[in-house]
């Protein structure tokens, strides 16, 4: 009875009141906004991320030729510290069907910073920033996995991540030094490009962040064509190169599978340590240099040579006047007390080995600073006399107490390296014992380069080539040489800047004239000297590093030029007493 109750008020309330259609109505409602979380995650994030406030201002003109109005938001670009911006996250969190052209070009706009991306044609980069994923990971989580299937394609906007040959990437974090990729950088193409499994293990070394193109939306848009043209670059290059001559086609193609292309800007850091990098580079467009940062406080001759200096500042002869010596005696005085003990005319000698330098090939070139091809020095002619009147923080070497502020570094430039050289490789056939480990570094001067792991590059190689390479021998000059070579170009400098004053009276900057800035160049933009005279007073620690990471940059503090007292020029030119005879 009571049933029949129940289900004829539900009869009642089903046709008169439709609360049926209701609870269908409820039912389709919730089965649509599940769908509508679920398939439009892009739209949820949309409202979490939203910036309530809009402080950046927005420039916008009236565009003639258009007939519409042109716009820059700098909200666009807004991000927290080098990460990936907001309004561009919830771009690429968007369904590419999703996505309007503005923000297609915005998105495109703001991975102008990663160099890869920025490589491709503005059509394909267009196509990218169309279906182009957004992700972020943290330290020690694996991208890729060796022998996997591949699915992805990834650029890195922030953060680094190692290549490894294991298949968890643990090794990297034992590694001293793993092949690492960084910022602009990619991966993830081999083996999309052959479709084969993946050749290596990626995985992030920090948190970074990444733009992902899936395979399908790779293919349906020609991607594949465009790095099957970067790898015939690389392939042609490998073909044109004397070294592997001998090998198929076959083989050489096994060597672009293994290189990575890179590019790096005037004045950027490849690597801050190539000897003991664990893969090889090579130059295939501009070129780099090799420089060497070295201790100055470690070099007998630089020891010899502060004192010598500190002995005149405290002893202050500078004020003694010349008994009427003859010339030759007064030039060598001059020599030895104003502009520090060496003979300059060995400059010459220098400068010629520089050019016999820059017309040889420098595949087989020996660069050799060895001591009888350095400049005669004169000293030691005053014997120091480790002034004890010197009051400041010392500091002990292997020859002795010095001045702390003196204990310095310097950098020096040692070698070009020029399109078609290889860097990395002139040791690989010397045992261990034989081998140079001092690091050097490897500064761009606007290059490209392929780079590759020494141990896979090494289980291509043939006989012929290992002959090839045997020949392949540089000799970077020892640190002692380069500290002489260092106080000799400095004295020079310091001479040349003196004779200058003397002779070119220093022209008064008319009024009215704009002030122009000097040209940062590209060791010195925060250029430091190590002043003699003025020891104790507190100077910033500025580096005259290149475009490096903070991280980088040695505990040492690093010098351009160190002036030191000297008596002034006009002893040894007395005919000159005023300055600006020549003008
Ligand atoms: N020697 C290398 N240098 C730089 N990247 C590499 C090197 N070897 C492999 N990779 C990258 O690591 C990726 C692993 O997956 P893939 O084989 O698809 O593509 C590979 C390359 O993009």
């Amino acid at each position: 009875m009571r049933r029949y109750m129940v289900s004829h008020s539900w009869q009642v309330l089903k046709k008169e009141l439709g609360l049926y259609q209701l609870i269908l109505d409820i039912i389709m409602m919730i089965r649509v906004c599940k769908m509508f979380r679920q398939g439009l995650r892009g739209f949820r994030e949309y409202q979490i991320i939203e910036n309530p406030h809009r402080r950046h201002p927005v420039f916008s003109f009236w565009d003639k030729k258009k007939q519409g109005r042109i716009t820059f938001d700098t909200m666009d670009f807004v991000a927290e510290s080098g990460y990936f911006p907001l309004k561009a996250i919830e771009i690429a969190q968007k369904k590419p069907s999703w996505r309007t052209d503005q923000e297609i070009q915005i998105l495109c706009n703001t991975l102008q910073v990663i160099g890869s991306y920025r490589n491709y044609s503005h059509s394909l980069q267009l196509l990218l920033a169309k279906v182009m994923r957004f992700e972020r990971f943290g330290r020690r989580r694996v991208i890729i996995k060796k022998g996997q299937r591949s699915s992805s394609f990834y650029f890195i906007y922030l953060g680094r991540v190692a290549v490894t040959e294991d298949e968890d990437g643990s090794s990297a974090f034992l590694d001293p030094h793993p092949l690492l990729l960084h910022k602009g950088d990619c991966f993830g193409e081999v083996s999309l490009l052959s479709s084969s499994v993946r050749k290596a293990t990626v995985v992030c070394m920090e948190e970074t962040e990444f733009l992902v193109v899936d395979k399908e939306d790779f293919i349906a848009n020609k991607l594949e064509q465009e790095l099957k043209k970067n790898a015939n670059h690389q392939f042609e290059f490998f073909r044109k190169m004397d070294l592997f001559q001998s090998w198929s086609d076959e083989k050489v193609w096994e060597l672009v599978i293994l290189g990575k292309k890179e590019k790096f800007s005037y004045g950027q850091l490849i690597s801050k340590d190539f000897v003991n990098l664990s893969s090889i580079v090579f130059i295939c467009k501009g070129s780099c240099e090799v420089l060497r940062l070295i201790d100055l406080g470690a070099s007998p001759s630089y020891y010899k040579w502060i004192w010598q200096h500190l002995e005149l500042v405290y002893d202050r002869p500078m004020k003694t006047r010349f008994k009427e010596p003859s010339p030759v005696e007064r030039f060598k005085k001059f020599q030895i007390k104003s502009y520090p003990v060496q003979d300059f005319s060995a400059l010459k000698l220098q400068h010629l080995q520089k050019a016999w330098e820059q017309q040889g090939t420098s595949f087989s070139r020996k660069i050799n600073t060895s001591e009888n091809s350095l400049p005669k020095t004169l000293g030691p002619k005053i014997e120091s006399r480790r002034p004890h009147t010197i009051k400041c923080p010392m500091i002990n070497t292997k020859h002795g107490e010095l001045p702390k502020e003196a204990a310095v570094g310097a950098y020096m430039k040692i070698h070009t390296v020029e399109e078609g050289e290889i860097i990395g490789l002139h040791q690989i056939l010397l045992p261990d014992s034989e081998q140079d480990r001092r690091p050097l570094i490897l500064m761009s001067l606007g290059t490209e380069v392929i780079r590759m792991r020494k141990e896979k590059f090494c289980e291509l190689i043939d006989s012929e080539v290992a002959e090839k390479l045997s020949k392949f021998k540089i000799e970077y000059p020892s640190d002692e040489d380069m500290c002489q070579k260092f106080l000799m170009e400095n004295s020079w400098n310091i001479f040349r800047k003196d004779l200058v004053h003397l002779l070119v009276k220093s022209r008064q900057i008319p009024p009215f004239t704009p002030i122009r800035h000097k040209k940062k160049g590209v060791y010195n933009p925060n250029s430091l000297t190590l002043n003699l005279c003025s020891f104790n007073k507190k100077t910033k620690p500025h580096y005259p590093i290149f475009m490096a990471p903070q991280k980088c940059l040695p505990p040492l503090r690093v010098v351009q030029a160190i002036t030191a007292p000297r008596y002034k020029i006009q002893e040894l030119l007395p005919q000159y007493k005023n300055a600006g005879v020549l003008i």
